[in-house]
């Protein structure tokens, strides 16, 4: 615009226009030329300075007129009334053209002031529907798309009722409005009264003109509403899917919303929700008659006058491939249906129940993971049929409605299933909480105030059964934290379901878990000031903890098994389980030994168990032993360090946890055939399971447990006795009791290996 004159450009377009059109019918468009040269001058200068020659002026009118109202219909009108100017004409027609079928023309009326502006249109068809009469002309030119012009003294045979008697126009024009995209917008018709002259192929040229710049401004008009209409869908868009993911809750009430926004969107009076079910092979009307102010929503049951919900009588129900509805869940695929009446698959049933009367429909499939789930319907078009523009933007919305459905189905299921966890929880910590006569009896029979040789590192736990254990570990922990700072039945409810939630394996038991706990329990003792009193509350009852609920195969077992556990947990699998069974038990009522420690105090205890629990890893153990033994070799080791405390209590837990390599030979071999049992079960399983197990787990190689432990103490127990000696002498006697065990085996091992010599 910068760059060129307007009239250059105006000039381009015609020609550019012409060119097209002779490339396309070169006949008429000689014909056109020969009629050109015949009549009148044709320059465009006659008309250039005529009331409306600076465009520029009528640019900005419509321009303007855009702004206020962007619909095509209006522009047109706009532009209408200036071409009428132009050529002065005494009056004009616009007669709108249906995109999906150009030859319906419909006669655009202007605005009504009386309905706030509202565009008026009268409907005009072939048979001259609703009273109108079709005027044959302007049907004639959105056929051939070509200008035509008409006077009353020259009767053209082909058009013999284009002037009424009862008129007064003399001469017409009709001009064909087309858009860049060769789609008729619009036939305008011009009038001229007696004594006006007829009009001229100038006229015809003054027009296009028009029609020139009035197609760059329709084209603005378009882009501007589509790009509104684009805005608002995505705003609405943007808050569909907000509300998916911040009121679960109300679903039902955001795919009412969908479907308002839906309906609105390709103009239906009415829209419904169809669900399929897919136990009796039916089609239900989730929401139905959306544009009606009384929605019947969950058309199974409808609201009494008191408000109160009761099963209908009429409930929306047919077979699957019953109807169009029932055919686009069947079929998948969307159908567009011009009048339902007239077609086959239409079910009137539902007409019949509601009275109501159904002309077009739109109706589209709702998928959630390439399934039908519904269908969503629009009804009756206000104006015309649905467009396939209606169809796109509808299929939008569908993705959006299978979405929400989807959500809310989700939503439904994690929350049933929460519920189901909850009662699980509730028959669990019945039957695996200690009874309170249990925790009575422990009362009444009291806890002594000292046991002699509990401390020592080579206290055997064999001689005590379990309730004494028990019994005992609640000694050692009012031994190591008084009674002050907790509550006794606390203390006493806590162990006694602890020991019920050991399983009954052969290893991984209570006799175990509290094995480890008096073994760290001798550790702190000999050690004193060693650990902080809350870290010795960690380690103690995270030692007496660690195993819980272990069921007596390790994390490799449950990888390889595919268990649910090693799908919560890749690592660490069963440790982190023990924490959370410990969790699990600390929450049950009567049981938070913790309760009088400040919040801080609960959260720093809490947090050092996880890390000591985790700690009896043993793929935990190597890179802990790595990282001491060169903290050590630095001499850089600090006990004012957290992470290096941190360190140490791991060390420290693995230490108790393989003590019974540290206990005297007869205890070491006790507890060696418990392990060897479930070690074998474990390969039995493995068995079981196809897969081939390790020697030390097969039972059909029991010549391998000698070797086994040598290596098991020469690889693991020694380095672990080894580092707490160095951080820990007190340790001494495990490291001692550890070099005697592993001497013991290495002899076995060595006459075992000569018998296999010998035979
Ligand atoms: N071979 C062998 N393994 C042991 C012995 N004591 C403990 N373990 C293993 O060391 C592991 C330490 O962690 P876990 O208690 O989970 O499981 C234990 C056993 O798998 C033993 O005396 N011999």
């Amino acid at each position: 615009m910068e760059e060129v004159q307007l009239e250059q450009l105006e000039r381009w377009v015609i020609r550019g226009t012409r060119r097209a059109k002779q490339r396309l019918d070169p006949a008429s468009a000689a014909g056109a030329g020969a009629a050109g040269k015949n009549g009148r001058k044709t320059s465009l200068s006659r008309w250039k300075f005529c009331v409306h020659a600076d465009k520029r002026q009528m640019l900005q009118e419509l321009t303007r007129s855009l702004q206020q109202r962007p619909a095509q219909a209006h522009v047109l009108w706009e532009l209408a009334a200036c071409i009428c100017q132009a050529v002065a004409a005494d009056g004009f027609r616009l007669f709108l053209a249906d995109r999906a079928s150009p030859e319906v023309l419909a006669q655009y009326l202007g605005l009504d002031s009386s309905e706030g502006g509202e565009p008026k249109v009268q409907r005009l068809s072939s048979e001259g529907a609703h009273g109108a009469e079709v005027p044959t002309g302007p049907a004639h030119v959105a056929r051939t798309k070509e200008p035509l012009r008409l006077s009353r003294a020259e009767p053209d045979p082909r058009f013999p009722h284009a002037f009424h008697a009862n008129s007064d126009c003399t001469h017409v024009l009709y001009q064909p409005v087309v858009q860049p995209d060769g789609q008729l917008a619009a036939v305008l018709e011009l009038w001229r009264r007696e004594p006006g002259p007829p009009f001229h192929e100038e006229d015809e040229e003054i027009a296009s003109s028009y029609l020139v710049w009035g197609g760059i401004a329709l084209h603005y008009a378009q882009l501007y509403v589509s790009m509104n209409k684009q805005r608002t869908l995505n705003d609405f868009l943007l808050a569909v899917v907000k509300s998916i993911f911040q009121d679960m809750v109300s679903i039902d009430a955001l795919v009412m919303k969908i479907m308002n926004f839906a309906q609105r969107l390709v103009d239906a009076d009415r829209a419904s929700l169809f669900l399929v079910d897919s136990k009796t092979k039916e089609l239900y009307a989730r929401i139905f008659d959306v544009g009606v102010s009384d929605v019947v929503e969950n058309a199974g049951e409808l609201v009494d006058e008191a408000g109160a919900k009761q099963p209908s009588s009429r409930e929306i129900r047919f077979p699957l491939g019953t109807g169009i509805a029932g055919q686009v869940a069947l079929t998948g695929e969307i159908l567009n249906i011009d009048d339902a009446y007239s077609d086959p698959r239409f079910n009137r049933m539902v007409d019949q129940l509601t009275g109501y009367h159904t002309q077009s429909i739109l109706c589209m499939p709702i998928f959630i993971r390439g399934v039908v789930i519904g269908v969503v319907q629009m009804v009756n078009k206000h104006v015309g049929t649905f467009t396939k523009e209606d169809e796109e933007a509808f299929e939008t919305f569908a993705v959006y409605c299978g979405l929400a459905l989807h959500h809310a189905k989700l939503y439904d299921k994690i929350a049933r299933s929460e519920q189901k966890y909850r009662v699980a929880l509730e028959v669990l910590s019945y039957h695996n909480t200690c009874s309170e006569d249990e925790v009575e009896k422990m009362h009444a029979q009291g806890i002594p105030d000292s046991i002699p040789g509990v401390d020592d590192y080579y206290f055997s736990v064999f001689a005590l059964d379990d309730y004494e254990k028990a019994r005992h570990a609640i000694f050692m922990f009012q031994d190591l934290f008084g009674l002050s700072r907790f509550d006794t039945d606390s203390v006493i409810r806590f162990t006694l379901t602890v020991k019920k939630n050991y399983r009954r394996v052969p290893y991984h038991n209570w006799t175990h878990g509290f094995a480890v706990a008096n073994s760290m329990y001798s550790i702190i003792k000999h050690a004193p000031g060693v650990f902080s009193p809350n870290e010795c509350l960690a380690l103690f009852i995270a030692a007496l903890c660690h195993d819980l609920d272990h069921r007596g195969k390790n994390n490799k077992f449950m990888l390889e098994t595919e268990s649910p556990l090693a799908a919560i947990y890749s690592t660490s699998t069963m440790e982190h389980h023990h924490f959370n069974q410990t969790v699990t038990i600390l929450q049950q009522k009567g049981h938070n030994i913790f309760s009088k420690l400040s919040n801080s105090e609960y959260k720093q205890v809490l947090g050092l168990m996880k890390h000591c629990i985790l700690a009896t890893d043993l793929a935990v153990f190597f890179p802990n032993r790595a990282k001491v033994n060169q903290l050590l070799a630095d001499n850089s080791f600090n006990w004012n360090s957290s992470s290096h405390r941190l360190l140490l209590q791991a060390i420290t837990m693995t230490a108790s946890d393989l003590s019974a390599s540290a206990k005297p030979w007869e205890l070491q071999v006790e507890t060696v055939k418990v392990i060897f049992e479930e070690f074998y079960e474990q390969g039995d399983a493995e068995r079981a399971n196809g897969l081939q197990p390790i020697p030390m787990m097969d039972r059909n190689q029991p010549d391998q447990q000698a070797s086994s432990q040598v290596g098991f103490l020469t690889g693991i127990c020694l380095p672990c006795y080894t580092l707490m000696d160095q951080l820990i002498p007190s340790t001494r006697p495990m490291l001692e009791q550890c070099k005697a065990n592993l001497k013991r085996w290495q002899e076995i091992d060595e006459s075992t290996r000569l018998k296999e010599q010998k035979t």
